[in-house]
């Protein structure tokens, strides 16, 4: 499972939870404006917006699993499983397989708004990456610095763009359903609650937190799209870098999965591996891995972003422990 998010306390801090059972071999990758983005069935595109994200890089190709570009959009691809739906090639429309997807908008455009300019005429056109990689059943989350979002699910009934009122995505079902969903937790609150059960039965508040009793507590995408978008509105906001930051893994961390207990196959637990986010406004990029919740920092702007070769950063997890004494 794995959770995206848009979270707006000042500046505008966009990216996921990935989780998953088994690592890829990914890296932060940033992406310079003259690196040459070749795609399957779209002309070549030389020169465009810098990107930094998280990517396998095979073949020198940057496979983004999620990333921002240098003008403050973010995009990232979530498991869509039994519904993603690819398609032949159309000969009236821009066909892009799914893999080339994040590159293409993340080239082009600076907005939510570009990006759904440039969707009227897409086709997410069903070409594998190889043989030995196929594609992916992925929907999409993307976010820009004005706080707009959007999500993007190629079902069997066609193409869907969804305005995102929330800015969070995480898996089935359909982004319609989860948002519907949310009704059924209107009144799960922050505050403790009052007695709306009736006049005639008194309660003794016994526990802190009781407004927050019915949020659900499960692994499931459901449960993460409910929890995650409850905790995002009701974190504090500052003017201060660090303390948004923070706060922003705070909203990702409690959605993720320890090891253990998301069984997935015989001896195969489904957990967070990493965690990420983009300072829309700024480039920067931080990160925590599964075993390293310290925040790691890569600044595309400390690097040439004119040059034309793919920059990449090992994910540091390393256990560590500051020690005291
Ligand atoms: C598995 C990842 C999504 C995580 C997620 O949503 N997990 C939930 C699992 S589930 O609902 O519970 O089944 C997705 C996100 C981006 C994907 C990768 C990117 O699309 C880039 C390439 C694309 C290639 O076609 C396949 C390998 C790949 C490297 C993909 C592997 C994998 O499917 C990734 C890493």
């Amino acid at each position: 499972m794995c959770t995206s998010i848009i979270f707006s306390p000042k500046d505008h801090y966009f990216g996921r939870n990935l989780d998953l059972e088994l690592s890829f071999g990914q890296q932060v990758v940033i992406t310079p404006r003259n690196y040459d983005f070749k795609f399957r069935k779209m002309p070549e595109i030389k020169s465009h917006y810098a990107m930094v994200g998280v990517s396998l890089v095979a073949e020198n190709y940057p496979l983004y699993f999620d990333a921002a570009n240098e003008k403050g959009l973010g995009m990232a691809g979530l498991n869509y499983p039994g519904n993603a739906d690819y398609k032949d090639f159309n000969p009236e429309k821009n066909n892009v397989s799914p893999f080339e997807f994040i590159p293409w908008v993340l080239c082009q455009c600076a907005t939510v708004a570009e990006a759904k300019d440039l969707l009227a005429n897409i086709n997410l056109v069903d070409i594998n990456f190889s043989e030995q990689m196929t594609l992916s059943t992925l929907h999409w989350l993307l976010a820009d610095k004005t706080g707009s979002s959007i999500v993007v699910e190629s079902d069997k009934d066609g193409l869907h763009i969804y305005d995102n009122p929330v800015g969070v995505l995480t898996n089935n079902p359909q982004f319609p359903k989860q948002l519907f969903n949310l009704n059924n937790y209107s009144d799960v609150s922050a505050k403790m609650p009052e007695n709306l059960f009736s006049s005639e039965v008194s309660f003794d508040g016994y526990s802190r937190g009781l407004g927050s009793r019915n949020l659900p507590g499960g692994a499931d995408s459901e449960s993460r799209f409910v929890r995650a978008t409850f905790n995002k509105f009701n974190a504090p906001k500052t003017d201060n870098e660090q303390e948004n930051v923070d706060t922003y893994f705070h909203i990702l961390h409690s959605v993720e999965q320890q090891r253990g207990v998301d069984q997935v196959g015989p001896d195969k637990f489904e957990y967070t591996i990493y965690s990420d986010g983009t300072n829309l406004e700024t480039g920067v990029f931080y990160y925590t891995t599964y075993t390293n919740k310290r925040i790691n920092k890569v600044d595309m702007n400390h690097e040439d972003l004119d040059s034309e070769k793919l920059i990449c950063y090992p994910m540091l997890d390393q256990i560590t422990f500051n020690e005291q004494n």
